[in-house]
């Protein structure tokens, strides 16, 4: 059965802050890949927090399509990929594998370590320790940590914001083909909208606290987005090859 997440009036309170209110989603299904956009501080890592069981919160959150006993099979990367230990890749990936299973380590373990450092063409950095790494291997070693558990709901919070542009598109070509192939449902945020446009088959905006737009995301990425959302001009092209692409004419003034 393909994996389902639904959410419903879902909100998120600090303290008695409230910056999350009245997220209701359709299904997203396995197979499919979810952007969550919008501006700084508009409640997307508390979204995020709050569908991976991190924060309560008011609303119901509906995982359908996986058996109660495997719900560790929805797996959250955070924004935030700073690390205090000594392990080195290599171990950090396979405690990852093994995190709420059966700790003794098998061949198809192993395997299925060698399998995803090479999927994400990090072999070279394998046994280095991981305080030694730039921010975008920590992004792509915390990246292999969530993929190493074969999950079947990812949750991907700006999963590229520290790549290089070659990486970026490798990545989220990756991260689409695996949704496909393993039929895994994944949401991310992101703030590229022309990476959205690549690889999102749905965008859901959200902008204080509240999502305001939900659909697929040549009809949510438009000129009227640009200017209510994010305060630029701009337009939305189709290139040579006809992907569609944001070009920014400049930001809107803002009245002081
Ligand atoms: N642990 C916390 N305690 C109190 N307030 C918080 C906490 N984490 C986030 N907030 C507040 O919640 C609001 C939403 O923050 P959140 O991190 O969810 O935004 P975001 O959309 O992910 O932003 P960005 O694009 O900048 O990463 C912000 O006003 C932020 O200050």
């Amino acid at each position: 059965m393909v994996a389902t997440l639904q959410l419903n009036d879902v909100g998120v309170r600090y303290g008695k802050r409230e910056v999350l209110s009245g997220i209701t989603t359709p299904a997203l299904r396995g197979g499919e890949v979810t952007a969550v956009i919008g501006p700084n501080a508009a409640g997307k890592s508390s979204l995020f927090r709050r569908i991976a069981g991190l924060l309560g919160g008011p609303g119901d959150i509906s995982i359908g399509g996986i058996p109660e006993q495997s719900r560790s099979q929805v797996c959250y990367m955070p924004q935030d990929t700073s690390v205090n230990t000594v392990l080195t890749v290599y171990e950090s990936i396979l405690l990852a594998r093994k995190q709420g299973a059966d700790p003794r380590v098998s061949d198809e373990d192993l395997e299925t370590v060698d399998e995803v450092l090479g999927s994400l063409r990090i072999e070279s950095i394998a046994f280095k320790g991981l305080s030694e790494l730039s921010g975008g291997q920590r992004q792509l070693v915390s990246l292999a940590q969530t993929l190493v558990r074969d999950p079947e709901i990812l949750l991907l919070d700006e999963p590229t914001s520290a790549l290089d542009l070659h990486r970026q598109v490798e990545v989220l070509a990756l991260i689409q083909a695996l949704a496909r192939k393993r039929q895994m449902c994944v949401v991310l945020a992101i703030h590229d909208l022309n990476q959205v446009l690549r690889v999102a088959d749905r965008v859901m905006v959200i902008d204080g606290g509240t999502m305001v737009r939900c659909g697929p995301a040549e009809a949510v990425i438009t000129p009227e987005l640009l200017r209510e959302i994010y305060k630029v001009e701009g337009r939305i092209e189709r290139c040579s090859r006809l992907c569609c692409q944001v070009i920014i004419d400049g930001p809107i003034a803002q009245r002081a």
